[in-house]
């Protein structure tokens, strides 16, 4: 396997502006949601390279705008040196041949009206791949290369169940002799032991025809089995990516950490807690400041100042982010009320934060922004929190950079990597999450 990429990504963006209706659209009430957000990425001859991140992390728009199925709105895509973003369509159609995109849902995207015959043979005539007297045959030799009979070539999408449909649509993509297929979710809707004979059917193609993958899912413990390397995606940001072993045994980024956790049959080498994390990801159209992560992680880092548990900090952020829309009084910070020399007290259980922080001076000046909340002065206490709970997670945008003691091929996008941050880094290791 070389080391030269077969595709190189940089830099690339996908915007949709979107408007509730027709009157919006008019009004200019629109919205731009920033699915793909500068991510770089190489995908190498002969590897399997698995892209995982939550639904609506914006992988499906990258798998599609690296293709131009959908346009990207910046950035570049190198196919073995050609940049995909600069061709004409019919330069485009011509590298279709070589790069080819397994859809998610194959039941929607086949289309119903045509036998499988015809839907494995259509590409075969719009490539030209082989003259019309030897396409049934060839169609014949993709079905059962995808382990379906011959004479399923007659029937249409309908009779087929999930998984065969999954195989036609690789054996359409095959068609061409691809060197790269794009798989998006090729297995999640599947049932596991299906899954897994897909995943052995991919493998063994891989094998016989030399081929890459970018292998798409939102869960990682199928990436586990397949891939090579694994890209971690959130927000339309790559947070991590590395040789998948270095990402399982070590799954340093803190959103890595939360999906490895997840998984539901952990490896027996694994001894982490199982992080589960706060809400949905947040909208493209929305994104929060800094790391896109800090709203939901559970390592984000504290005021440099203060020695505190990450419990507090996390707990404190939330309070500030519940501050931040109370325009409304104390009702909307705290669900019941309660007389008022109890604000304080039940402010910090409302938030998980503990009842005296370990760092007397962060206590004294938490205990004063809950005072002035407490006495009604909203605006005093988020001040107050604000300046003296900061934490660079919310501020500075992390970029994905190599991680020492690794070959230089492991890089992460986390300020707890960054030794400009160090002095964040809580004192006490014991406080810290088990993934550092
Ligand atoms: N055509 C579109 N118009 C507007 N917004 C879109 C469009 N396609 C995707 N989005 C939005 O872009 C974001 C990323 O969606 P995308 O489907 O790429 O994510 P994903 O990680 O593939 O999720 P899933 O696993 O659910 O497919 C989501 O907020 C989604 O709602």
């Amino acid at each position: 396997m070389s080391n030269e990429p077969l595709l190189r990504v940089e830099g690339l963006e996908k915007e949709y502006v979107t408007a509730d209706g027709v009157l919006d659209r008019l009004l200019g009430n629109e919205r731009t949601i920033r699915a793909v957000d500068g991510v770089d990425l190489e995908i190498r001859e002969g590897e399997t390279l698995g892209l995982v991140g939550e639904s609506g992390c914006g992988k499906s728009s990258l798998a599609r705008s690296l293709l131009r199925l959908t346009e990207p709105t910046a950035g570049t895509v190198s196919y073995r040196g050609t940049d995909l973003t600069a061709c004409s369509r019919s330069e485009l159609r011509a590298v279709r041949t070589d790069v080819q995109y397994v859809p998610q849902n194959p039941g929607a995207s086949l289309n119903p009206r045509l036998t499988v015959g015809d839907t494995i043979g259509e590409p075969l005539e719009v490539h030209d791949v082989v003259p019309p007297s030897e396409r049934d045959a060839r169609v014949r030799n993709l079905l059962e290369t995808v382990g379906l009979a011959p004479g399923h070539a007659e029937r249409y999408p309908h009779e087929f169940s999930g998984g065969q449909q999954q195989r036609i649509a690789i054996a359409r993509a095959l068609a061409v002799e691809p060197e790269l297929v794009v798989c998006d979710e090729p297995v999640s809707s599947l049932d596991v032991s299906v899954q897994a004979q897909l995943c052995n059917l991919l493998a063994d193609l891989q094998d016989e025809f030399g081929l890459a993958y970018l292998f798409i899912a939102h869960d990682l413990s199928i990436v586990a089995h397949v891939a090579d390397r694994v890209a971690v995606m959130y927000l339309g940001k790559i947070v991590d990516v590395g040789p998948t072993e270095a990402v399982f045994d070590d799954p340093s980024h803190p959103y890595t950490a939360a999906l490895r956790s997840a998984i539901p049959e952990p490896d027996p080498r694994w001894e982490g807690d199982r992080i589960v994390l706060e809400g949905a990801v947040p909208s493209p159209g929305d994104c929060p400041s800094g790391c896109r992560f800090h709203t939901r992680c559970p390592s984000v880092l504290p005021p440099a100042e203060y020695d505190l548990e990450s419990d507090a900090i996390r707990g404190i952020l939330r309070l500030r982010r519940r501050l931040a829309d109370a325009e409304d009084g104390l009702e909307s910070v705290l669900a019941t009320s309660v007389a008022d020399e109890d604000v304080p007290a039940a402010i910090r259980d409302a938030f998980d934060i503990p009842t005296e922080l370990r760092d007397d001076d962060a206590d004294r000046v938490l205990a004063d922004a809950l005072e002035a909340i407490a006495a009604g002065d909203i605006a005093d206490g988020r001040a107050r929190l604000a300046s003296a709970f900061a934490t660079p997670c919310e501020t500075d945008r992390p970029r994905l950079e190599p991680v020492d003691g690794g070959d230089g091929d492991r890089s992460i996008a986390c300020h707890r990597f960054d030794d400009a941050y160090a002095d964040h880094l809580p004192d006490d290791p014991e406080t810290e999450t088990p993934h550092r």
